[in-house]
């Protein structure tokens, strides 16, 4: 079982007198900042010059200023800019501005694992990685509550690394849930894994077939997108409160009964093989070269793929029906 601590075993004072540089200030980005500043922390950011964040972060009070400046201001550098970005944003930026007894930050561990960043011997380095999106690792602090946290330490130059890092989950809100203890390589491969295969990738994939199926069955693709859509937050709403069990206990008992005879045949001993390949992919780090290659050339199929997938049917009918929901504030893109 995993060592989890809590905010008892962390010590928020170790922070006091230190300058925490959020470099990025994004989906996690923003959430760190504002979370450590309102936990009491001197926060600053780093980002480049006409990023369309400079005024939203000045407006949210923070001093703002170039990562290269940022980096030389600070004692802790939390790098939450994309990871594709990291390692040049690193060499120009942070690298030169090292000084003996930082602590250089991630909240994934792409960049390290995959070597794409070399940190100097007598720096720490150290990751908090939430589970879970920025906008909740904002919101849940909002509620007094906190998203959990991953902790891993590749680098303790100066013995404190741990504690420090326990120090910054406590300021994010990570703590009040729970950190686990990691490895840099196992948070990076779980999470790429996690993603791709079924946070991510498999589930919108999931949604997306059977949606067609209905659509091409010739039912309205409005009842395709509450069924295969819409009801899908519902189902993992309950999954996420009471588990699969709990779920099961609040559906039909014909619901129940499908779930068990239906499931297998959609995801079969073919989806567990191509999950082993996809892992084995990210372990050997093709997905890493694929991901950083795709990058050098300008990202051609990520941005096709992207435009093709905004354009699928679902996304005309979802934003039409999502209009229909006085209470959602979701139809516009987070501008984060
Ligand atoms: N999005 C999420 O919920 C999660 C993200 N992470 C990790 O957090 C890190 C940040 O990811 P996101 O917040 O999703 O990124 P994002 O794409 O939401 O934000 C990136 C930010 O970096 C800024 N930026 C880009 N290049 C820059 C540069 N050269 N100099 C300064 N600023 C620059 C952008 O303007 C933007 O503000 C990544 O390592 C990611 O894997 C970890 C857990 C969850
Ligand atoms: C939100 C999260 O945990 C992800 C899916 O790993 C990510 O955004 O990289
Ligand atoms: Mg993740
Ligand atoms: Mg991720």
């Amino acid at each position: 079982m995993a060592k989890i601590f809590y905010q008892e075993d962390c010590n928020l004072s170790l922070l006091e007198g230190k300058t925490i540089a959020v470099i990025g200030y994004g989906s996690q980005g923003h959430a760190h900042a504002l979370n450590a500043k309102e936990s009491g922390c001197n926060v600053i950011i780093g980002l480049y010059e006409g990023s369309k964040s400079w005024a939203k972060a000045e407006a949210q009070g923070f001093e703002v200023y170039t990562a290269a400046e940022a980096a030389k201001k600070a004692d802790i550098i939390m790098i939450l800019i994309n990871d594709e970005k990291q390692a040049a944003l690193y060499k120009e930026s942070i690298e030169p501005n090292l000084e003996e007894g930082n602590m250089l930050m991630f909240a994934h561990g792409f960049a390290i694992h995959f070597n794409q960043i070399i940190a100097p011997k007598n720096v720490d380095v150290v990751m908090i990685a939430p589970k879970g999106p920025g906008h909740t690792v904002r919101s849940q602090y909002q509620e007094g509550k906190g998203v959990p946290c991953l902790i891993a330490v590749s680098q303790d130059a100066t013995g404190k690394a741990h504690d420090m890092g326990l120090a910054y989950a406590l300021a994010i809100g990570g703590a009040r849930a729970g950190v686990l203890q990691t490895t840099f390589r196992e948070e990076t491969e779980t999470d790429l894994f996690g993603e791709q295969a079924v946070l991510c990738g498999g589930v919108t994939a999931l949604m997306k077939c059977g949606f067609e199926t209905l659509v091409e069955a010739g039912y309205e693709p409005e009842s395709a997108y509450f069924e295969c859509i819409h009801e899908m937050k519902l189902i993992v709403d309950l999954i996420f409160e009471s588990g699969f069990e709990g779920m099961r206990y609040s559906i039909s008992n014909t619901a129940e009964y499908g779930d068990y005879i239906t499931g297998p045949k959609i995801i079969t001993d073919e989806t567990k093989k191509a999950m082993k390949q996809v892992l084995s992919d990210i372990q050997q780090g093709v997905f890493a070269r694929n991901w950083l290659l795709e990058n050098q050339v300008g990202c051609p199929n990520f941005k096709a793929t992207r435009r093709r997938e905004a354009t699928h049917q679902l996304e005309e009918v979802g934003t039409e029906l999502r209009k229909l929901y006085s209470w959602n504030d979701s139809n516009k893109l987070i501008d984060n």
